[in-house]
C-alpha cells in the first residue's frame, strides 16, 4: 500500500530496451537463495567476475552488506526478513531497469517473499537460483561460526536450525556446491544466460 497522496509516476525518456541495446545484453535478476554457508555469495561473485570478462555489466547485492546500509534497521524476525527481501526486490528491479544483470545473495527463506519479487519483474527477468547444499555441509563449513552459536543457543531463530527455510518448488537453476566445484556452478549459470539469450553467445575467438 502507498502511504502518500499526491505522488505521480514519471516515465523515463530512455527505455530499458534502449539501455539493453546500448550495453549489448539483456538485464535480469539471478536470485540466489539457500541456507547460510550454502555458497550463494561465492557463486554469485564468481559469476559476476565471469560476466565482467565477457564485457557484461553486472552487480552483486549481498546479504550481509545490505544489512550494513539500506536494511540496517532490520533483524531476523519473519516480518523483518520479509521487509528485507521486499526492499532488495525493489532495488533489484531498479538495477534491471538500468540494464544491469543483478545477482542477489540472500537466504530469502520464505517462498511467498521470493514470489513477490518474481511478480515485480517481467516473466523472463527473474531467475531463481536454488543453492541446494545440504544443511549438514553448510554446518560443517560454518564459515562465520554462526551454526555453532545457534546450536549452543547463543543465537535464536537461525535459518535451518530453529527458523524455517522453504525450498523453491520450480527454480530455474539448482546448484549443489557440495557436489560440484565452483567452476561447474559458474558454467551452469553462464550456460543458462546464453541459452536464454540474456547474454551473447561466446564467439569462437573468445573460447
Ligand atoms: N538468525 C539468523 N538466521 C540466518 N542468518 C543470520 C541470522 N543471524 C545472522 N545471520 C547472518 O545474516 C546473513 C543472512 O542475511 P539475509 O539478509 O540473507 O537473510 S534473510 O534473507 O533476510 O533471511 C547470513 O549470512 P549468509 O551466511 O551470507 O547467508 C548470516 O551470516
Ligand atoms: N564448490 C563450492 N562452491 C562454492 N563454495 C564452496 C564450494 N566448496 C566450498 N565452498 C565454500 O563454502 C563457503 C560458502 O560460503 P558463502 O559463499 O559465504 O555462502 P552463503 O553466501 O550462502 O552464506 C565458502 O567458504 C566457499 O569457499
Amino acid at each position: 500500500m502507498i502511504k502518500s497522496d499526491n505522488i505521480t509516476w514519471h516515465a523515463s525518456q530512455v527505455t530499458k530496451q534502449q539501455r539493453q541495446t546500448l550495453l549489448n545484453h539483456k538485464s535480469a535478476v539471478l536470485w540466489f537463495t539457500g541456507l547460510s554457508g550454502s555458497g550463494k555469495s561465492t557463486v554469485a561473485n564468481a559469476v559476476e567476475r565471469a560476466l565482467y570478462e565477457q564485457q557484461v555489466t553486472s552487480y552483486v547485492l549481498d546479504g550481509d552488506n545490505m544489512r550494513f546500509g539500506l536494511n540496517k534497521n532490520l533483524g531476523f524476525s519473519a516480518a523483518d526478513r520479509t521487509e528485507n527481501i521486499r526492499r532488495i526486490g525493489e532495488v533489484a528491479k531498479l538495477f534491471v531497469d538500468a540494464g544491469t544483470i543483478t545477482l542477489t545473495a540472500f537466504i530469502s527463506p520464505y517462498r511467498a517473499d521470493r514470489d513477490q519479487v518474481r511478480a515485480l519483474l517481467d516473466a523472463d527477468e527473474f531467475i531463481e537460483v536454488f543453492v541446494d547444499t545440504p544443511l549438514a555441509v553448510c554446518e560443517q563449513r560454518d564459515v562465520k561460526q554462526l551454526y555453532a552459536k545457534a546450536r549452543r543457543g547463543e543465537i535464536t531463530g537461525f535459518t535451518g536450525i530453529d527458523a524455517p527455510y522453504e525450498a523453491p518448488e520450480k527454480p530455474e537453476i539448482t546448484l549443489d556446491t557440495s557436489a560440484q566445484p565452483l567452476e561447474a556452478s559458474v558454467a551452469q549459470v553462464m550456460t543458462y544466460l546464453r541459452e536464454h539469450g540474456i547474454v551473447p553467445a561466446v564467439t569462437a575467438d573468445e573460447e
